[in-house]
């Protein structure tokens, strides 16, 4: 079996990966907040994580992953969108418009990272579903000493936890000299966070022991994180940026909560998409959705080509040079491939993987090196000497070995060569609009129709559309087009 390597955030090293059970390997990663459209840095852990999922899957078999990513959908910028729509006279409730909101959030959030060929997790929790989870959650912490309820609020005693700052390398002093911790009124300690938080009457909230209010974000991802996944699990992703104070304190409240599992075994996070050296973020404004460039025609693959060509754990810049290039390579895969009818028009067989792709990949996914030996073996495959010299048999194999190697990178080239295939011009076209022409003279002539309708009926048959007006014909390719049937009718 392929031993995969990743980098342990929390332990600083490559570590040669061992699930808790390889029947059901799980993996949670820290989705977004519903509030807007997803930039394109959001992008970027969609897609590392979903390689990571599509090569586990590969690994342990697709039944045996659990991969669970989270909508955040409590949060003052839901609330104040849904309030800016009141604001401009909207006559439905605040609860309807945040509903609408999010909704709608989840919807885009679908459509731009289907389009970026990104498979759904196993599960995808909305936090207001897990709102009784939170709550059991919080009191069994202030039951255990590590919360304590002051004015409406539940707060974390980070004090009470030894381990806390072991994920960042920092200590909980140097933590106050640097950050901008809230400093209020209610709290023991300045690193003190909230749990739990009063909500006014205007704004969603929930029954609680504590009064009506809301989770703070922390908790959320404690909380669901151990309702389908349990109290160990193997992997927990997300951005660089989440690393402080989110999951320093995600791992405070699962430890303390329940100290007799390990939370999560392996830390990994992606670094930043920047623009000019800082992190592209809704807050700087320096960003761009996804659905921005998919509406300039950059399609997802290209954006996906471009991200994987970065390792994860390198900070990287969107430029339109990298498109350029991404988009060039994708074209000669999918042109090379829309020629092999052969290859396009029965199941792919089963040839295994690229092993050196596969080896890159479990190294610590280095998709960038994925990446470049996939652009090797389509130099070879693209009608090199040596690829020529093989027989059709071990030709196609290659092809298939290719082709399913890419499918693991998230590239789904088959599709894209037919639909290459289907918007090709093709080239016999005209010689049959031609011999439709001289077979209408003929059935006018002789008045025997026969001969022109059996053409007409085999060109629909091979995947054509036939418009015969009373004095032009045309013939179009529809996506169902087959070559093949074509050339029988010569
Ligand atoms: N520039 C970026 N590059 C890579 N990943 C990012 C970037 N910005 C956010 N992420 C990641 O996107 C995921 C969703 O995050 P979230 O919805 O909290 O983003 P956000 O807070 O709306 O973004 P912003 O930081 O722009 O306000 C998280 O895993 C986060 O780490
Ligand atoms: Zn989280």
């Amino acid at each position: 079996m392929t031993t995969i390597r990743l980098t342990n955030t929390k332990t600083r090293t490559k570590e040669d990966f061992v699930p808790i059970d390889p029947t059901n390997v799980r993996m949670y990663v820290c989705g977004p907040t519903v509030y807007d459209r997803a930039h394109l840095g959001n992008a970027r852990p969609v897609i590392v994580f979903d390689v990571l999922f599509r090569l586990l899957r590969h690994v342990y078999g697709a039944d045996h992953v659990t991969y669970v990513r989270n909508f955040t959908d409590v949060d003052d910028k839901i609330n104040a969108e849904a309030q800016r729509r009141k604001g401009l006279g909207d006559p439905r409730s605040l609860e309807e418009l945040i509903r609408e909101r999010t909704e709608e959030t989840i919807r885009w959030y679908h459509e731009d990272m289907d389009a970026l060929g990104a498979l759904r997790p196993t599960e995808e929790p909305r936090a207001t579903e897990w709102i009784g989870a939170m709550i059991t959650m919080t009191q069994d912490l202030i039951d255990k000493g590590h919360a304590y309820e002051k004015a409406g609020h539940v707060l974390f005693r980070v004090r009470s936890y030894t381990g806390y700052g072991k994920l960042s390398g920092r200590s909980v002093d140097d933590m106050i000299a640097g950050a901008r911790v809230e400093v209020a009124p209610f709290k023991e300690d300045p690193m003190d966070f909230v749990l739990w938080k009063p909500s006014t009457d205007d704004l969603p909230g929930w029954d609680s022991p504590w009064g009506r209010g809301r989770p703070g974000w922390h908790i959320e991802c404690s909380a669901m994180s151990r309702e389908l996944l349990g109290e160990s699990f193997d992997i927990h992703g997300g951005g660089i940026d989440l690393q402080f104070p989110h999951h320093e304190n995600e791992i405070a409240q699962s430890m303390c909560a329940h100290p007799e599992g390990g939370f999560a075994k392996v830390w990994m996070h992606n670094e930043m998409l920047q623009v000019e050296g800082k992190k592209m973020s809704k807050s700087l404004g320096n960003f761009f959705t996804v659905r921005d460039l998919l509406d300039k025609e950059i399609p997802g693959d290209v954006i996906r080509f471009v991200f994987l060509s970065t390792h994860y754990s390198k900070p990287m810049d969107w430029t339109e040079e990298k498109a350029k290039a991404a988009r060039n390579e994708i074209a000669r895969w999918v042109g090379m491939l829309a020629i092999r009818h052969d290859l396009l028009d029965k199941p792919l067989e089963d040839h295994g993987l690229d092993n050196e792709m596969l080896e890159a990949l479990s190294d610590d996914l280095n998709t960038s090196l994925a990446i470049s030996r996939l652009m090797r073996t389509a130099r070879f495959l693209d009608n090199s000497p040596e690829f020529m010299s093989l027989d059709d048999r071990a030709q196609y194999r290659e092809e298939c070995i290719f082709i399913a190697s890419a499918r693991l990178l998230g590239f789904d080239l088959l599709e894209l060569a037919k639909k290459e295939r289907a918007r090709a011009p093709v080239k016999d076209l005209g010689y049959f609009e031609l011999r439709l022409v001289q077979e209408r003279i003929t059935a006018r002539e002789t008045g025997d129709f026969a001969v022109l309708d059996a053409l007409k009926s085999a060109l629909v048959s091979a995947g054509l559309e036939v418009r015969m007006s009373k004095d032009a014909v045309e013939l179009k390719v529809t996506p169902v087009f087959d070559p093949a049937k074509l050339e029988a009718l010569k």
